[in-house]
C-alpha cells in the first residue's frame, strides 16, 4: 500500500486528469452549474484559463461561496439565481458514488446549493479520484444540513435511523459549529452502509428541521473517474468504461 502521502497526491493528480476531461465536454456558450470541493475547484481553474485565452464563452452559477469567490477571480462570468434559469451543464465532485451513480455528497458542506443546481441542471457531470467509487454508499458520513433550533430533536430522529449522528466542527475553530453558505449546522450521520437509499432519503425529508441531506438519487447523468492515470467514464448501471473524450453529451 501506498503511504499517505504519496497516496493523496495520486488522489490529488486523479482528481485533475478528471477536472481536465471535464473541460472537454464543456461547449461554446455554455451556461454552467460549478461544484464546491477540491476537485471542482481543479475544474473551475482549466475552465477559467479556458476563458481568459478566448477558447470558451461560458457563464455560470457556483454551488458555494468559495466556488463563486474562485470563478469570480479567475474572470469567469458568473450569473445569480433568477427563474428560469437552467444549466447545460453542472460539473461537479463527490463523497460517494456507486454503480447506479447515486452519490454522498456535502463533505464540503454546500450539499443543498449542489442539490439545487443538480436539480435545474439538464447534465449533472460528476468529477472524482478513484476511492469515491464505492460497491455500496454509507461508508462516508452521510451530511445534512440543519436548522440550528432543530437540532436535538434531528439528532434524536437520525439516531433512532440508525445512523449516529455528529455534530460538525469548524476547522478553525473547532471549539464553533461549521455552518453552511446559509448559515445552517451540518450534521454527519455514520451509517456505514445505506442498503436501501431511496428508503432513507424519504425518512429525512420528513424530519422537520432537516433542510436537505447528501444523498443525490436520480441527479448524476455521467461520472468521470480516474483509475491511476485513465479517465473511465460511468453512466448509471453502465460501466465504468474508458472515456473517449468529445462529444460525451448524448
Ligand atoms: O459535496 C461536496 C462538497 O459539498 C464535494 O463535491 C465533495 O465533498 C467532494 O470533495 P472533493 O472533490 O474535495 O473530494
Amino acid at each position: 500500500m501506498l503511504p499517505p502521502a504519496s497516496a493523496s497526491n495520486q488522489l490529488n493528480q486523479e482528481k485533475q486528469l478528471a477536472a481536465a476531461a471535464a473541460l472537454r465536454w464543456v461547449r461554446d456558450g455554455m451556461i454552467l452549474g460549478l461544484g464546491t470541493g477540491s476537485t471542482a475547484a481543479h475544474f473551475i481553474t482549466l475552465l477559467g484559463e479556458a476563458v481568459r485565452n478566448g477558447q470558451l464563452r461560458v457563464q455560470a452559477t457556483a454551488t458555494s461561496q468559495a466556488s463563486e469567490a474562485q470563478a469570480r477571480e479567475l474572470g469567469i462570468p458568473l450569473l445569480e439565481p433568477r427563474r428560469g434559469l437552467r444549466f447545460d451543464l453542472t460539473v461537479d465532485g463527490a463523497d460517494e458514488l456507486d454503480p447506479q451513480l447515486r452519490l454522498i455528497k456535502g463533505g464540503g458542506g454546500a450539499l443543498l446549493r449542489e442539490k439545487i443546481l443538480a436539480t435545474a441542471s439538464e447534465y449533472l457531470l460528476i468529477i472524482a479520484d478513484s476511492s469515491k467509487l464505492v460497491p455500496q454508499l454509507g461508508q462516508f458520513p452521510l451530511p445534512l444540513e440543519v436548522v440550528p433550533f432543530a437540532l436535538p430533536w434531528v439528532l434524536d430522529a437520525v439516531a433512532e435511523l440508525g445512523g449516529p449522528p455528529v455534530l460538525r466542527h469548524n476547522r478553525q475553530n473547532p471549539q464553533e459549529p461549521a455552518r453552511s453558505d446559509q448559515g445552517n449546522l451540518l450534521v454527519d450521520c455514520h451509517f456505514n452502509q445505506i442498503s436501501d437509499p431511496a428508503q432513507l432519503a424519504t425518512q429525512l425529508q420528513t424530519i422537520p428541521g432537516v433542510v436537505e441531506h447528501g444523498l443525490f438519487l436520480g441527479l448524476a447523468r455521467a461520472a468521470l473517474v480516474t483509475q491511476g492515470e485513465q479517465v473511465m467514464v460511468a453512466r448509471p448501471g453502465i460501466g465504468p468504461v474508458p472515456a473517449t473524450g468529445f462529444a460525451e453529451l448524448p
